[in-house]
C-alpha cells in the first residue's frame, strides 16, 4: 500500500484543527502510557514507512490467494525485520511494527504469538517451556490453538476429540471420531502452521478426565507436508479475514509422545496414572481469559480508526441548506446529531481504551499468583475479561458501524477503509467465547457476589460495591450533573437491577427449581446486569483517567467526554430502572450542551489517537483531507478499469443486444 502524498492540506480541517483547547501531543503521550512510547511507537512507524518492501497496492482489489500470499510474505518479514533489529523481545515494539506494517492484514501467524505461544507459557510444565518455548519465539516452529471443532465451540466440555494413553508405548493416540469432532476454525490452521495446541479429552486407564491440552505436530518441518493421519486445509472465505486461513483439522489415530500432553497443571504419568496438581480445573482456560483481555483494547484501537476517519471527513464534507443565502453548505460537523453520533463513539473509545488498560494490569497482576496455583482472584478476572471483551466487542461494532455510516455512501466504498475496520473487529463478538455467553458468565459470577455478600464475605475490589439490600438511588435533580454522581447513579443501578434479578433467581430456588434452570430464568435479564456492570468499570476507568491527567485542559476535556459518556448511558439504560422524566430531561439537556461544548475539539480527540495515514488506509480520512481527488485516483485502480471495454461485453452484452441467446454460450 502506498502511503497518500500528503497535498496542501484542506483548509477546513486547518481551521477546525486550530480550535483545540488542549495540548493534543500531550494527550497522546498519555494514550501511549508515556511520552516514551510515543516516540518509540513513531520511530517504529518511520522505519516500516521508510521500508520498500512493506509497500503494494490496495489489497482490496487483489484475489484472496493474492492477499493470503502477500499476508505470509509481510508477516514473515514482519519476523525478520524485528529479529535484525533486535526488537523480538520488547512486546510493546513487536506489536507496533506488526500493526503498521500490516494494518488492513490479519496476519497468518497472528495465532501464533496470541494464543499459541501464551499457552505454552501457562500450560507447559517448566521442563516443556525449555523444549518448546524458545523454538516457538525463535519461530522455528509455528503453532495455532485448535480448540474449536464443527459440533462445539462454546460448551468446551462437549469437544469429541480424544486424546487416549497408550502406556504400551507411552503415547497419546489423538483421534477425531465424527465429522462435528474436526477442528473448525483455528487461525493459520489451514496451510500456514506447522504445530498445533489442540484442546481434547483425556483418556487413560479407562477413564475421561476432561478437556486438557496436547502440542501436535501437523507438517513436516522442512516439507510442510501434512503428516500421516493429520487432514487439514482452509475453511474457505468469510465475511473478512481474507488474509487468514482459519482451517479444519481431522485427526485420524495421529501418535504423539506422553511427554506433549501440557503439563503444568495436571500429568499423565508412564504407568498411566492421572494426577491432578491443582485443584481448579478452569486453569486449562487460562489463556482465553489473556486475550479476551486483549480484545477489549483492540476494539478501542478499531473504533479510534474509525472515529478518526468519520470525524476528519466531517470537517471537509459539505451537504446541505446553507444558513443564509450565499453562504456555503453546512459542515456534516456542523449537524447537532451528527455530533451526537461521533463523539459518542469518541467517548465509548476512550471509556474502553482506559478500562482496557485497568483490566491488562489486573491481568497482569493476578497472572503470576495463577501461575503458582493461587486462584483467589481468578474468578474476578475471568468475570470481567469475559464482560468486558463482550461489552467492548459489542461497542467497537456498533460504534465503527456508526462512523461507517456517518460517512454515507463513501461509507460503504473500501475506499474509505470503514468497510475493513468493520470486518475486522465484527468476529471478536464471536471468537473467544460469543458475546451473549461472556455475558452470562459476568452475570453467574455477579450472582454467585449477591449470596457472598449476604453471607457477609469480602469480595473483590471491582464487585466490593454489590450489597445483599437496596441502596437510595442518587438524586440527579438539583445539583450539577457531574461524573461522580452520574457514576454513583451507574453504580445504583447495576446494583438494583442485580438485586432485582438475583431476587427472582432466588424465588425460583424456593420453588424448588434446579440451580441450572433458575438460571436460565433469569438468563436474559442477567445479561442486562453484566452489561451494566462492565459499563460501570469502563465509566469508573474513565473517570479515574481524566482526574488523574496533570494538564488542567486536558482534565477538563477528558471530564466532559466522560460525562458524555456517562450521561448517555444514563438515557439509555432508564428503561432499566426507575429515573423521573424531569431527571431525563436534565440528562438530556446536559447532553445538548456538552456537544456544543466538545464540538470544538472535536478533531483534536481523535488525532490525539495519533494514527497515521498508513494506518487509516482511507481515502476519506486522510490527513490533509483531500478526499474528491484521491477518491477518483483510487477507482482508476480498479482491475475493472483495466481496458476500457470489457471483456465480459464481448461475451455477453454484445450476444445479448443483437438478440442471441446467451443459455448456449
Ligand atoms: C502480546 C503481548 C502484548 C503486550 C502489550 C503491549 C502493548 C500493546 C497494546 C495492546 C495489545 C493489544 C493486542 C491486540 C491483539 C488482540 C486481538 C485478538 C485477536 C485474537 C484472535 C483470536 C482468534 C480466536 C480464537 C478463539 O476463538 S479460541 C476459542 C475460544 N473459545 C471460547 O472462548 C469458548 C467459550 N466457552 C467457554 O469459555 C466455556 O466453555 C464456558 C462458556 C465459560 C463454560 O465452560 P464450562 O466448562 O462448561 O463451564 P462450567 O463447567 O459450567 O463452569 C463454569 C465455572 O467455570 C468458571 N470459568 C469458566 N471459564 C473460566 C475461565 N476462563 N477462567 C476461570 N474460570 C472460568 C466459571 O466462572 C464458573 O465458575 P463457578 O462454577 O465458580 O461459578
Ligand atoms: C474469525 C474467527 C476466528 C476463530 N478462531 C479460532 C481459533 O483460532 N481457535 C479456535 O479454537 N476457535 C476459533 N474460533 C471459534 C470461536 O471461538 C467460536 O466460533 C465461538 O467460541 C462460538 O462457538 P460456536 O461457533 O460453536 O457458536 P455456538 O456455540 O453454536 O453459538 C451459536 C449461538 O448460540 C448461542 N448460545 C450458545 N450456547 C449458549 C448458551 N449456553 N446460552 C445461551 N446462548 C447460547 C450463542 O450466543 C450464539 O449466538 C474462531 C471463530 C471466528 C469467527
Amino acid at each position: 500500500m502506498t502511503n497518500p502524498v500528503v497535498q496542501k492540506v484542506n483548509p477546513m480541517l486547518t481551521e477546525e484543527r486550530a480550535k483545540a483547547s488542549f495540548p493534543v501531543e500531550e494527550l497522546t503521550y498519555i494514550l501511549d502510557g508515556g511520552k516514551f512510547n510515543t516516540e518509540k511507537r513513531r520511530e517504529i512507524e518511520e522505519l516500516v514507512t521508510k521500508d520498500p518492501n512493506f509497500e503494494h497496492p490496495p489489497i482490496q482489489f487483489m484475489t484472496r490467494e493474492q492477499q493470503y500470499s502477500l499476508a505470509v510474505k509481510k508477516a514473515l518479514l514482519v519476523q525478520q525485520r524485528l529479529k535484525e533489529l533486535d526488537m523480538l523481545d520488547d512486546p510493546y515494539a513487536s506489536y507496533f511494527f506488526r500493526r503498521i506494517a500490516m494494518p488492513r492484514e490479519v496476519s497468518p501467524i497472528g495465532l501464533h504469538w496470541v494464543m499459541f505461544v501464551p499457552t505454552l507459557m501457562g500450560q507447559c510444565s517448566d521442563e516443556q517451556r525449555e523444549r518448546w518455548l524458545q523454538r516457538a519465539l525463535n519461530y522455528e516452529i509455528i503453532g495455532t490453538y485448535a480448540q474449536t471443532e464443527m459440533g462445539h465451540g462454546t460448551f468446551l466440555r462437549g469437544i469429541e476429540t480424544t486424546a487416549t494413553y497408550d502406556p504400551s508405548s507411552q503415547q497419546f493416540v489423538l483421534h477425531s471420531p465424527t465429522t462435528t469432532s474436526i477442528k473448525w476454525w483455528p487461525g493459520g490452521l489451514g496451510k500456514t502452521c506447522n504445530y498445533a495446541v489442540v484442546v481434547a479429552q483425556l483418556h487413560t486407564q479407562g477413564r475421561c478426565h476432561g478437556v486438557h491440552m496436547f502440542l501436535v505436530q501437523l507438517r513436516d518441518e522442512s516439507t510442510h507436508r501434512s503428516l500421516p493421519g493429520v487432514v487439514c486445509g482452509d475453511i474457505g472465505p468469510k465475511m473478512g479475514y481474507h488474509t487468514i486461513d482459519n482451517g479444519f483439522l481431522q485427526l485420524n489415530s495421529v501418535r504423539i509422545p506422553r511427554e506433549n500432553m501440557l503439563m503444568r497443571n495436571a500429568e499423565v504419568q508412564p504407568d498411566g496414572t492421572y494426577i491432578r496438581r491443582v485443584s481448579n480445573e478452569k486453569l486449562t482456560y487460562g489463556t482465553m481469559v489473556f486475550v479476551r483481555s486483549l480484545i477489549v483494547s483492540d476494539a478501542a484501537r478499531g473504533i479510534s480508526e474509525a472515529a478518526t476517519i468519520a470525524v476528519r471527513y466531517a470537517c471537509v464534507r459539505r451537504q446541505g441548506e446553507p444558513s443564509s443565502p450565499g453562504a456555503p453548505e453546512p459542515r456534516l460537523l456542523d449537524y447537532p446529531v451528527h455530533q451526537y453520533r461521533l463523539l459518542t463513539c469518541v467517548a465509548n473509545c476512550y471509556g474502553l481504551w482506559f478500562a482496557s488498560e485497568v483490566l491488562r494490569d489486573l491481568y497482569f497482576t493476578v497472572q503470576p499468583d495463577v501461575l503458582e496455583g493461587r486462584t483467589e482472584r481468578l474468578p474476578e478476572t475471568h468475570a470481567l475479561s469475559a464482560g468486558l471483551k463482550a461489552v467492548g466487542s459489542n461497542r467497537g461494532a456498533a460504534c465503527v458501524e456508526e462512523c461507517r455510516r456517518c460517512c454515507g455512501g463513501f461509507g460503504f466504498s473500501e475506499a474509505s477503509g470503514l468497510p475493513k475496520i468493520y470486518n475486522d473487529i465484527n468476529p471478536a463478538c464471536t471468537y473467544e467465547g460469543e458475546n451473549t455467553v461472556m455475558l452470562l458468565q459476568t452475570g453467574r459470577h455477579l450472582l454467585k457476589c449477591v449470596e457472598r455478600a449476604r453471607r457477609g464475605e469480602q469480595l473483590a475490589p471491582s464487585d466490593a460495591y454489590i450489597r445483599s439490600r437496596p441502596t437510595p438511588q442518587p438524586k440527579l435533580a438539583g445539583g450539577p450533573l457531574t461524573a461522580d454522581l452520574l457514576l454513583g447513579w451507574l453504580r445504583w443501578r447495576s446494583l438494583s437491577m442485580l438485586l432485582e434479578v438475583s431476587g427472582r433467581f432466588n424465588s425460583f430456588i424456593e420453588q424448588r427449581q434446579a440451580w441450572a434452570d433458575a438460571f436460565q430464568a433469569v438468563s436474559r435479564r442477567l445479561t442486562r446486569c453484566a452489561e451494566a456492570h462492565c459499563i460501570l468499570y469502563v465509566g469508573q476507568a474513565f473517570l479515574d483517567s481524566a482526574k488523574a491527567a496533570e494538564n488542567p485542559k486536558i482534565c477538563g476535556v477528558l471530564t466532559s467526554l466522560c460525562r458524555l459518556f456517562l450521561l448517555n448511558e444514563v438515557v439509555s439504560g432508564a428503561g432499566d430502572v426507575q429515573l423521573s422524566r424531569s431527571d431525563l430531561a436534565r440528562c438530556q439537556d446536559a447532553i445538548d450542551s456538552l456537544l456544543t461544548e466538545l464540538r470544538p475539539n472535536a478533531v483534536a480527540l481523535v488525532e490525539a489517537f495519533d494514527l497515521p495515514d498508513r494506518m487509516l488506509c482511507s481515502v476519506i480520512g486522510r490527513y490533509d483531507g483531500q478526499v474528491y481527488e484521491a477518491m477518483l485516483q483510487w477507482a482508476r485502480q480498479s482491475p475493472l478499469n483495466a481496458t476500457d471495454v470489457h471483456e465480459s461485453y464481448e461475451l455477453y452484452t454484445r450476444q445479448f443486444l443483437a438478440g442471441r441467446s446467451l443459455a448456449k454460450l
